[in-house]
């Protein structure tokens, strides 16, 4: 293994997994694996890189540093010379964390300072530009993301948002620096060392901004930010004959399907209401789970009878409905009993034959995938902008799109399904 991935989420991590393997047009990327949480034994022969999906994004900052730096020893372990702390590119955290806390941590850990962080990605329209972070043409807490149920992200200067997290003071590298090269850009994150900043945010508006700023990280210890900073790293990889580029296959696999949604997103909701029209859609009530009231027999036989016709299950609600069941039962409560619910779900339906499986929201996907044990996921063809194809290395195999909350186009769900089945 060359470079080791520790991503706050699932979708996170399957974003970033996406982007290494892809790499720079016309080079390709790095022979990429995702694997679900920390794995206890050795990362199979030939992963160049490793995405550890950790569910840490929401926990309390103490213990998403603890799980952090445990990922970060079994990359270490298994030769990684490299690490990226992913985290989301819409900069997902509370005053407490944990960008700040896990990034400082890490940092020490490697023994570095004047450390990237860079939430851009401009194929997902996320850039940053003056400290700023912007979704398409809006600030961040514009987007929807200030409606967030578990991370509302309310002030668009992230060098600000980060400074309340951090115990070091934060740095920022404007644009003007990152446009004149590569060369200025390590020149300006030595200085940020120097001045004591541990993490420095970077400013990209373009993908030739992130390719420039992976240039001036070659062989840097540490990176953070979304997928997009990721997109340089192969090819100084490559450019050194370390690896050999490329890009992976596509992976089929056939057999009855699923959708599940517990993102309440913006792009989520879009997608649930385009699929609902034309599909079999049941939606999970947040009062009737919290009451008992929901059978989980009967969410396996909504799946099983619409084999072959996309069924959807969905407890995702607009932001009044999920501000209210806030109130009533709790933030943490109500989502931990639907993360447990569409975990058992999951479980149930592969063991009755489930081959497909499309979960749209990273906590979501992280109560999902947790709940199956299905080792390392190869990664495969993109689906959309940060969604891959993601197949199992058991038997049988199991296709998956884990999708973050907020990607994906409105048919994304069906374009899905068939991209699992290597039908489109
Ligand atoms: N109807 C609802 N009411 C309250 N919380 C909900 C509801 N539906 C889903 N949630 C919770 O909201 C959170 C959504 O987060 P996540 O799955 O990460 O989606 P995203 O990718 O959009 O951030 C989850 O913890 C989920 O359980
Ligand atoms: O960086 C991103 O935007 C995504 O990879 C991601 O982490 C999104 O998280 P969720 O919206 O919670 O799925």
């Amino acid at each position: 293994m060359l470079l080791g991935v520790i991503a706050d989420d699932f979708t996170g991590a399957s974003d970033v997994a996406n982007t290494l393997a892809k790499g720079l047009e016309g080079e390709g990327g790095l022979r990429t694996a995702q694997f679900l949480g920390i794995p206890d034994g050795p990362a199979p022969a030939g992963v160049e890189a490793g995405v550890v999906s950790l569910k840490s994004r929401s926990i309390p900052a103490a213990e998403a540093v603890r799980q952090s730096l445990a990922a970060l020893d079994w990359l270490r372990a298994q030769g990684a010379r490299q690490f990226v702390f992913k985290y989301c590119s819409t900069f997902d955290s509370t005053a407490e964390g944990n960008i700040g806390p896990v990034g400082e941590a890490l940092a020490k850990a490697l023994g570095v300072s004047g450390v990237v962080a860079c939430p851009a990605f401009p194929g997902a329209g996320r850039t940053v530009f003056q400290g700023h972070l912007f979704v398409n043409d809006r600030l961040l807490n514009e987007s929807g993301m200030e409606n967030h149920p578990l991370t509302p992200m309310t002030d668009p200067d992230i060098r600000r948002v980060l400074r309340a997290q951090t115990a070091a003071p934060v740095g920022h590298v404007g644009r003007a620096t990152v446009a004149a090269g590569h060369a200025a850009v390590a020149e300006a994150l030595a200085e940020a060392a120097a001045r004591g900043e541990v993490l420095v945010i970077v400013d990209a508006v373009e993908n030739d901004d992130l390719s420039t700023i992976g240039r001036a990280l070659d062989g840097a210890p540490l990176v953070t930010g979304g997928s997009g900073i990721a997109r340089g790293l192969p090819h100084n990889f490559i450019a050194r004959g370390e690896a050999r580029g490329g890009t992976a296959a596509a992976a089929a696999v056939q057999g009855p399907e699923a959708i599940l949604a517990g993102s309440c997103s913006r792009a989520t909701r879009g997608q649930i209401a385009h699929h609902a029209a034309g599909h079999p859609a049941l939606m999970v009530d947040a009062d009737d789970v919290m009451a008992g009231r929901t059978g989980l027999e009967d969410l396996v036989s909504f799946v099983l009878e619409n084999e072959g016709r996309a069924p959807l299950i969905y407890s995702s609600a607009d932001p009044a409905v999920v501000a209210a069941a806030q109130q009533r039962y709790g933030r943490n409560e109500v989502a931990e009993a639907l993360e447990g619910l569409f975990g058992r779900l999951a479980r149930r339906l592969i063991d009755a034959g489930l081959r497909r499986l499309v979960v749209a929201g990273g906590e979501t996907s992280g109560a999902v995938v947790s709940a199956l044990d299905l080792g390392a996921l190869a990664v495969g063809q993109e689906i959309d902008p940060g969604v891959p194809v993601l197949v199992s290395q058991g038997t049988p195999a199991i296709g998956l799109a884990l999708k973050s909350g907020n990607f994906g186009s409105v048919d994304f769900f069906e374009k899905a399904l068939a991209r699992l089945a290597g039908t489109a």
